[in-house]
């Protein structure tokens, strides 16, 4: 089986490989594919729409039987500013198989930059005096100081993922 990842992030690259090649046999490809949502998604309801069309998009440009996609996001609430992540499996005709990731609280500032037009990924690189945090542990992994890293997050959502996929084969 062919599986296409719709990302070049290494973190979202690795979650699926381990997630995944516990389960099932298959050649990983990722492939960098557009999500047709904003960079910045800032609702559950656009970061969720744009891991389903990476997966689509992902499954479609490298020809293969299965499309996946993660995508992050931050949300505004009542009780302040939220991670999101969301991911989605595409099989050609049919419904795709959808998961929710960790969400933790972020400061205000994060949020506020993040809302004015800044991407979440450039502001914790300022904020943690780092570069490249969405390639590494991730804004989670800041703030959970080390404990949860955007890798291992990522890895739960993809078992979420591959968990129902296999549920699915079975009914
Ligand atoms: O190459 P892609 O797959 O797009 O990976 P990305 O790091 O840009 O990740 P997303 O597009 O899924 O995330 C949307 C935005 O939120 C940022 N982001 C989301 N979660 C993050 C995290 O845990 N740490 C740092 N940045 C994060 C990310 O850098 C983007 O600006
Ligand atoms: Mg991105």
């Amino acid at each position: 089986m062919k599986i296409a990842i719709g990302t070049k992030n290494p973190t979202k690259v690795k979650a699926v490989n381990d997630a995944f090649a516990s389960f099932i046999e298959a050649e990983f490809i990722s492939t960098n594919v557009p999500s047709n949502v904003s960079a910045q998604p800032l609702t559950d309801l656009e970061t969720l729409t744009g891991a389903i069309n990476r997966a689509k998009n992902a499954l479609e440009a490298e020809r293969a039987d299965l499309g996946v996609g993660l995508e992050g996001g931050l949300i505004k609430t009542d009780f302040g500013y939220f991670l999101c992540n969301w991911g989605a499996i595409y099989v050609k005709d049919q419904q795709p198989i959808i998961a929710g990731g960790a969400r933790i609280v972020v400061p205000d500032e994060i949020g506020e930059l993040v809302f004015a037009g800044r991407e979440l990924g450039d502001v914790m690189d300022i904020y943690a005096r780092k570069k490249n945090v969405r390639h590494n542990e991730g804004a989670i992994g800041i703030f959970t100081n080390g404990v949860v890293d955007r890798t291992t997050m990522f890895k739960e959502l993809s078992n979420l993922l591959i968990g129902q996929y296999l549920y699915k084969q079975n009914v």
